[in-house]
């Protein structure tokens, strides 16, 4: 099945469309989960990478039953070199024992010949010995679009070859997204519309059979209007939506991210639930389950009118 073709049924069969993002700060996780490990291992770094593990699988456990969809921000664990990717890799190993789809949110890109290393490397498979073997074992990834289409067509490639799907970066969630992204070219269009314009034409040879494309775009929660013009304009993308809870979006302003169908779109927090606020006496997998929970529903209000 196309990644997107999985994404979609996964979203029907939590009828959710949150994507919980694992990006653990160390110093924010709790002193349940380091203590047994700080006693076993010590304040070594394959202890700290430990303890990302641990952090990790109980919010997966907590999530479970409400979000369809995770995303590692790769920042998190490559900070702390090889002990932190081991910890990532078999972190997205849990994910996928737990029937996850797995984005890895790497942002990558370069010149086409670098573009393919970093594209076999996480979507498809590396040269092992004369072996052809997957390092990592991911449903999509994030791209960055601004090296131009022959950058993008590596990723494009081998995502076709193995059913993994892309997300390029469209308009961004930050403040300064604008800088660039919203400046008016010559023709009257924003470099965000023709950029969507341009991926949608690298896309369209590459739906699955529920009509949507395997190449997805990202537009941040925190640009609604932006979302609005980008939903007419693009009607088989699915959008990844960072920026709700920690980056101040509510539920009431995704409504224009959503087709009539319900589809269209998941909506990524991080911070806001793997560091949820607690209740008296809650433990930090009680406040993850409680926060999930209330955001796929309040999106759900809004997409399609599902509850
Ligand atoms: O590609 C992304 O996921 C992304 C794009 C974007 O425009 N804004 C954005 O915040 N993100 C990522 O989404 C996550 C947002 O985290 P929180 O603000 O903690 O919910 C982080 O992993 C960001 O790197």
């Amino acid at each position: 099945m196309q990644a997107i073709d999985r994404l979609i049924a996964k979203i029907e069969e939590k009828n959710s469309c949150v994507c919980v993002g694992l990006d653990p700060r160390f110093e924010r996780i709790p002193e349940e989960v380091k203590k047994p490990i700080k006693e076993k291992m010590g304040e070594t770094l394959e202890g700290l990478a430990q303890v990302l593990i641990n952090f990790n699988y109980g919010i997966l456990e907590a999530v479970e039953p409400y979000a369809p969809v995770v995303k590692f921000q790769i920042s998190f664990y490559e900070q702390y070199g090889p002990a932190g990717l081991k910890a990532l890799i078999e972190s997205c190993k849990i994910s996928r024992e737990m029937g996850f789809e797995i984005i890895l949110d790497a942002k990558r890109n370069d010149i086409s010949s670098t573009a393919k290393a970093y594209a076999d490397g996480y979507l498809g498979k590396v040269n092992l010995w004369g072996r052809e073997e997957f390092i990592y074992d991911l449903d999509s990834m994030t791209v960055n679009p601004y090296l131009g289409k022959d950058g993008l067509e590596p990723f494009i490639e081998v995502a076709q070859k193995y059913d993994k799907g892309v997300w390029v970066l469209l308009k961004t969630s930050n403040p300064s997204s604008g800088d660039l992204q919203d400046l008016t070219l010559a023709s009257g269009e924003k470099v965000y519309e023709r950029l969507a314009l341009q991926l949608q034409e690298l896309g369209t040879n590459w739906c699955g059979e529920s009509g949507y494309s395997n190449l997805g775009m990202v537009v941040g929660a925190t640009y609604p209007e932006a979302a609005a013009r980008l939903r007419k304009m693009l009607p088989r993308t699915f959008f990844l939506i960072p920026g709700y809870g920690a980056q101040g979006a509510v539920a009431a302003e995704l409504e224009h991210f959503f087709n009539p169908d319900g589809l269209g779109g998941i909506v990524n927090s991080s911070r806001g639930i793997i560091f949820a606020r607690k209740k008296d006496g809650e433990d930090y997998k009680s406040a993850a389950r409680r926060a999930v929970l209330k955001m796929k529903q309040k999106i759900n209000t809004i997409r399609g009118g599902r509850t």
